[in-house]
């Protein structure tokens, strides 16, 4: 049978050490938001669906959910610079608090993109969460305001993180072999 694993040359981060890290970021979401009333939580499609529908259900305050796609890298490694929306909000976001729910920060210019673009809407307050964060590699400044990893300047792959729209079903973050890749 083919596994999804077997293209994995190294595991960086287990399925324990991301539950663990969700509940973490759950409870303090809950916590800074305690009396805030309309928190919107957006997901960026596709990366961040897994780590958001673990996310949410840590969160213990209500929200709404939405999503958002963009589009940066398609099916490529490396990014082209150029972002454009492919599905935008269903919910008007005016004095409402928003929490932008992404898998990971590479270059920045994902998240620098959608920051400018909900601010722009008038929003009561726009923070940003990933559970993956590669300084190494930021082109542009933007604030992350809930990290869950800190990770080394590697192509990673699981937990809803592609390679060619692949890999997303693997329970856990790793690195591919170089043979995936051909
Ligand atoms: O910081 P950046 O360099 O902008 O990279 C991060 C973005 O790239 C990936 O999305 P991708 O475009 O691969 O879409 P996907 O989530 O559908 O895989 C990832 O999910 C982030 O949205
Ligand atoms: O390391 C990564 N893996 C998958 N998608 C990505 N998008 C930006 N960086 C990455
Ligand atoms: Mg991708």
């Amino acid at each position: 049978m083919v596994a999804v694993g077997n293209d994995i040359q190294e595991k960086l981060i287990s399925e324990a050490e991301i539950q663990e890290k969700v509940k973490e970021l759950g409870k303090r979401i809950s916590g800074d938001y305690g009396d805030a009333e309309n928190l919107i939580v957006v997901g960026i499609l596709k990366g961040a669906i897994i780590f958001l529908s673990d996310l949410v259900r840590e969160i213990t305050i209500p929200i709404n959910l939405d999503f958002m796609a963009v589009s940066s890298y398609g099916t490529n490694i490396h990014s082209s610079g150029a972002v454009r929306i492919l599905k935008d909000l269903e919910v008007d976001i005016e004095d409402k608090h928003v929490l932008i729910v992404e898998d990971i920060v590479d270059t920045g210019l994902t998240l620098k993109y959608l920051l400018e673009n909900l601010k722009s809407r008038s929003p009561k307050s726009v923070k940003t969460c990933t559970l993956l964060d590669k300084p190494e590699r930021r082109t542009v400044g933007v604030k992350v305001d809930y990290n869950g990893f800190n990770i080394p300047d590697r192509f990673v792959v699981g937990y809803g993180l592609d390679y060619a729209e692949r890999y997303r079903n693997l329970p856990y973050i790793g690195v591919l072999k170089p043979k995936a890749y051909e």
